[in-house]
Parts: structure tokens; sequence; C-alpha cells
């Protein structure tokens, strides 16, 4: 294919990833971070495609900053944050769509632990838009024999599949640092999906988008590897250190710690019950124990599995 200019804001873990994965293809690319010597409006000159993989708390000042320089009517957004706006409780497509609502904005979002993607191991993605042109672009762009990229037409379901699977890899820590077992586990990871499912559904996006990569997928690799810094928070917890000590010590950015907090305010509003999140929640706080959690969530209610 032609090649296509690309500038990556955040050169964080997944922005570096991301951007050798374009340049193996052969593409232009450009990587901005706030502490790195590239000037923003020189990386933005000319980008076909503007990539954003910075994390949840950096978005909205990024965004800002971008809408202050001169861009192609053409330019394609990219977004592969996976968090949510604890003003707002927007999505990070939702406010790169506001700032610019003339552009295509694409949203990037599957199993991808960027350890494994850095060392060549082979994987699966998901570029989700409204628009299918802009979709398959980045389909092409980042496509190769060792990064396979589905098109999906549910980008608000392809988001909230990677942004709420994080609350379920630190529960999935709590699990196995609790040494629970494989069918607490397999209990957890499946109750947590169907809460995704529950959440999604309430946010508009499509219950089948859950059962896919971008869902699912996500959940398999998140909840089962130590590689995930989620995961690795509840393991951590679990084995009795605190949230402060673990987020000192953590390399990079547990975006699930933020998210709870918003879905257990969204929840609240729209009236949706989020048990498994409420408990992760709560140990966050500090409320409960891991072993609280757990035995909160075994002595519900019992009910049917699905109503
Ligand atoms: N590492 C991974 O395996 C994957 C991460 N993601 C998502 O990508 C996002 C970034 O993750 P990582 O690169 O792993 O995190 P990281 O912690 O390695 O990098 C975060 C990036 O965000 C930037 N940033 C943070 N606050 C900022 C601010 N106020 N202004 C400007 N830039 C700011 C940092 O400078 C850095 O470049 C997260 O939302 C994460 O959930 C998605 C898929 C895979
Ligand atoms: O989203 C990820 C892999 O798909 C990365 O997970 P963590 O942010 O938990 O490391």
């Amino acid at each position: 294919m032609q090649k296509t200019t690309i500038a990556i804001l955040g050169g964080g873990a997944w922005g570096l990833a991301l951007a050798d994965l374009a340049s193996a293809n052969g593409h232009i690319v450009r990587v901005w971070s706030r502490r790195g010597s590239t000037n923003l409006e020189a990386v933005l000159q000319d980008a076909q495609i503007i990539l954003s993989a910075i994390a949840m708390k950096g978005v909205s000042d990024v965004v800002s900053q971008v809408k202050s320089f001169p861009l192609s009517p053409n330019t394609i957004f990219v977004t592969a944050t996976k968090g949510l706006d604890p003003q707002t409780t927007c999505t990070p497509s939702q406010i790169w769509q506001t700032a610019f609502p003339h552009h295509p904005v694409v949203v990037l979002s599957g199993p991808n632990l960027s350890k494994e993607i850095q060392q060549s191991l082979p994987a699966a993605t998901v570029a989700a838009s409204n628009d299918t042109a802009a979709a398959e672009l980045v389909q092409l762009v980042f496509s190769s024999p060792r990064f396979r990229v589905y098109t999906n037409a549910d980008p608000l379901g392809v988001e909230l599949g990677g942004t709420l699977k994080n609350i379920m890899a630190i529960a999935s820590g709590v699990c196995d640092g609790l040494h629970l077992g494989t069918n607490a586990k397999a209990a957890l990871v499946t109750r947590g999906l169907t809460e995704m499912v529950r959440i999604g559904k309430s946010w508009g996006a499509k219950t089948e988008t859950f059962y896919g990569l971008s869902g699912l997928g996500d959940l398999l690799a998140t909840c089962n590897s130590p590689l995930s810094r989620n995961y690795q928070v509840g393991y951590q917890m679990a084995l009795g250190q605190t949230l402060t000590e673990i987020l000192a010590n953590l390399p990079g950015t547990a975006e699930g710690v933020n998210t709870c907090q918003v879905l257990v305010q969204r929840a609240k509003q729209h009236n949706i019950a989020i048990p498994i999140t409420e408990q992760v929640y709560r140990l966050l706080e500090g409320e409960v124990t891991t072993r609280q959690a757990l035995d909160e969530l075994m002595l519900r209610d019992i009910k049917p599995e699905y109503n």
C-alpha cells in the first residue's frame, strides 16, 4: 500500500509498540510525547492519521493542544486509550469526535499486551468506526503477518470492551493472588462479561461486540496475564500491599483504577447493577479487604443466571 504519514501522540509502552508496527509496514511515523524533544506542531504537520495512545488523564489536555494547530480536513483520528473521563464519563473517542466533528474517528482496541507485541509475537485487534473507509485504512496501515486487524462498525462497543475489562483484570489479579482456583476465575470472568454487556447495552453499544476480540478477547488476555498492569494491581492487593504502594512501583498506567470510580457514578445515575465493579471500587477505596469483597460477591441474593 501507499506510504501513510502517521503522528503518534504518547510515547508510552503502547504508543511505541504501535509506532513500531506502522514503521515495520513502511509508513512514515512521528512520535510526540510530552516529555520528549519533538514539537507537537511539527509532528502533526501533513499527518494523514493522528493516533492517540495517551493515558486517559492526559487526553482532554492533548485534544486542546491539537485543536490549536491547522489540520488537513481529511485527517483521521485513531484512539487507543482505554479509559473514561472522570468529569463527563465520556469515552476517549467521544472526546476526540466532539473536538473534531468533521473528521473520522477510529477506535483501535483488542487483546494487545504491549510487551508481547514488542517481542513480535502474533496478535489480533479491532479498528472500529462509523466511517468504514477510515477503519479500513487503519486496518491496512497496521496489518501484518504478526498483527491481524479486523474492522468493526460499533466503535463504542469496541472502546467500552477494552475499558471495562480493566476492572475485571483487577478482580482477576485478586482472584489469583488469593489462590481461589480455576473455577473461581472462570466464574469471575464470565460474570464480568455479563456485567460489561449490561453496562455497554445501557450506553448504546451492541451486545455481540463484547463477545469479540475487544471484549472477551481482551478479558482473556488481561485476566490471565501478569503483564497486565491492572491484573498486577489486584494481585498485589491480594498480597497485602496498599494501592498507593502498588501504583508507586507500577511500570505504566493501570486505567482500571480511575475507570472504576467513573463507572460506579454512572451506574448509580442509570440504575445499573455492577456488583463486581462495586466490590473492586470498595477495595480500591480501602473500604473492604480482598476477602471481604469476595464474601460480598458470593453471598449476594441467589438469582437466575439471566434477568
Ligand atoms: N500497554 C499496553 O499493553 C496497552 C495500553 N493501552 C492503553 O493505552 C494507553 C496508554 O498506555 P501505556 O502506553 O501502556 O501507558 P504508559 O504509562 O506507558 O504511557 C502513557 C502515555 O501517556 C502520556 N501522558 C500521560 N498524561 C499525560 C498528559 N497529561 N499530557 C500528555 N501526555 C500524557 C505519557 O507521557 C505517556 O506517553 C492507556 O489508556 C492504556 O490502557 C491499550 C492497549 C495496550
Ligand atoms: O489493555 C491491555 C492489553 O490489551 C493492557 O492491559 P494493562 O493496561 O492492564 O496492562
